[in-house]
C-alpha cells in the first residue's frame, strides 16, 4: 500500500515509561518529537488498538512534543486485554494521571475512530486542559453504531464475504446478538475459543477499515496477543454500552466543548463508523472544522485523510 506523502519522516521516541494508574493497571507511554515543544496527545482506537511508531508522524517532531499512550490492556500496557476495571472513565483519569506525571498543563488531543470517542469524553470532562482538538472516523458508540457494524444488516450489506468469515465462530441461535455471542466466548475459559473468536472479530475490523483491503492490516488480526487485547476491550467496551449513562451521551455534552478548536475528518465511505455520526457531531457542533474525504473508508491512513489530519495538526502548531 503506498504511505502517504504528507507524513512527517520516520523517528524514534526520546522517552519510553510505564505509569502505574491502579493496583492492576500500569500504561506504557512515550515520547518523541521535540521535548519542549507543543504537546499532542494521540488516543488510539479500539478500544484495545494500541499505538504504533506509524501515529509519531502526523505531527511535525520540531514543534510538538508526540506523546503516544497505550491505554489499559493495550499494547504494551500490562495486564494484557485485561477487562477488570477497564472502563471509559478509568482511561480519562489515566489520560489526566499521564499529563500530571509529565508536568503539561494543555495538550492538544488527537483521536481517530474510539480514539475520537476518548478523545471527545476527555475534553467535555476536561475542557481546560484541552487546546485543541482533532478526531477522525467519529465514533460516539451510540446502539444504532455498534448494530451497523456488529450486527446484520448494516455493514454486512457492503462486506458479505468477509461478514460471512465473521458470523462463522457463532452458532446460528446466538445470531441475533453477535455482541453478547462475542462477549460470552471472548471472556470465556476456553483458551481455544477466545483466540478463533478473537481473530475471526479483529478480522472483520481489519478487513472493512479501508476502501482497498490492506493485507498488513489484515494480518495484524492474525497475531494472537494483538487480536485478544483488541478483540477482547472492545466488545467489553460494547456490551458495557460504553459505559455511558445515556446513549447519546457524547452528543449531549458538546455545548461543554464548543469553544475549543477543533477540526473533524471523515471518510465518506467509512464503513465502520458510517459518516452519519460525524455529521450529528457536525450539526451539534458548527464551531468545528468539518470535511468530508471524498475517496476514504475508516483508516486513518486513507491517503487524503492522513493528509488532512496532517494538516490540522499544521494548523494548530500556532496554538
Ligand atoms: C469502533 N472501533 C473501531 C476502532 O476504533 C478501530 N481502531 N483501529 C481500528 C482498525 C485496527 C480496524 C483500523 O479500528
Amino acid at each position: 500500500m503506498p504511505e502517504s506523502p504528507a507524513l512527517y519522516p520516520k523517528i524514534e521516541s526520546f522517552d519510553q515509561g510505564y505509569l502505574k494508574v491502579s493496583d492492576l493497571h500500569t500504561v506504557y507511554y512515550e515520547q518523541s518529537g521535540n521535548p519542549t515543544g507543543k504537546p499532542v496527545i494521540y488516543l488510539h482506537g479500539g478500544p484495545g488498538g494500541g499505538v504504533s511508531s506509524h501515529d509519531r508522524r502526523y505531527f511535525d517532531p520540531s514543534v510538538y512534543r508526540i506523546i503516544l499512550l497505550d491505554q489499559r490492556g493495550a499494547g504494551k500496557s500490562t495486564p494484557t486485554a485485561e477487562l477488570k476495571d477497564n472502563t471509559t472513565w478509568a482511561l480519562v483519569e489515566d489520560i489526566e494521571k499521564l499529563r500530571e506525571h509529565l508536568g503539561i498543563d494543555k495538550w492538544v488531543v488527537f483521536g481517530g475512530s474510539w480514539g475520537s470517542t476518548l478523545s471527545l469524553v476527555y475534553a467535555q470532562e476536561h475542557p481546560d486542559r484541552v487546546k485543541a482538538l482533532i478526531l477522525r472516523g467519529i465514533f460516539m458508540l451510540r446502539q444504532s453504531e455498534l448494530r451497523w457494524f456488529y450486527e446484520h444488516g448494516g455493514a454486512s450489506n457492503i462486506f458479505p464475504d468477509a461478514w460471512d468469515e465473521y458470523v462463522k465462530p457463532i452458532p446460528e441461535n446466538e445470531r441475533d446478538n453477535f455482541i453478547a455471542a462475542y462477549h460470552k466466548r471472548l471472556t470465556g475459559d476456553n483458551e481455544e475459543e477466545r483466540i478463533r473468536c478473537a481473530k475471526a472479530w479483529s478480522t472483520w475490523e481489519c478487513s472493512t477499515s479501508k476502501l482497498y483491503v490492506d493485507p498488513v492490516e489484515v494480518a495484524k488480526a492474525s497475531e494472537d496477543i494483538w487480536a485478544l487485547a483488541f478483540a477482547r476491550i472492545e466488545c467489553h467496551y460494547f456490551f458495557n454500552k460504553g459505559f455511558f449513562k445515556t446513549d447519546a451521551h457524547v452528543l449531549e455534552n458538546v455545548d461543554k466543548i464548543r469553544h475549543i478548536p477543533a477540526t473533524i475528518v471523515q471518510g465518506r465511505y467509512d464503513v465502520v463508523c458510517p459518516a452519519t455520526s460525524a455529521w450529528d457531531l457536525h450539526k451539534v457542533w458548527p464551531e468545528a472544522q468539518f470535511e468530508f474525504m471524498a475517496d476514504a473508508g475508516h483508516s486513518a491512513k486513507e491517503l487524503a485523510t492522513t493528509a488532512r489530519l496532517v494538516q490540522a495538526a499544521d494548523e494548530y502548531k500556532t496554538l
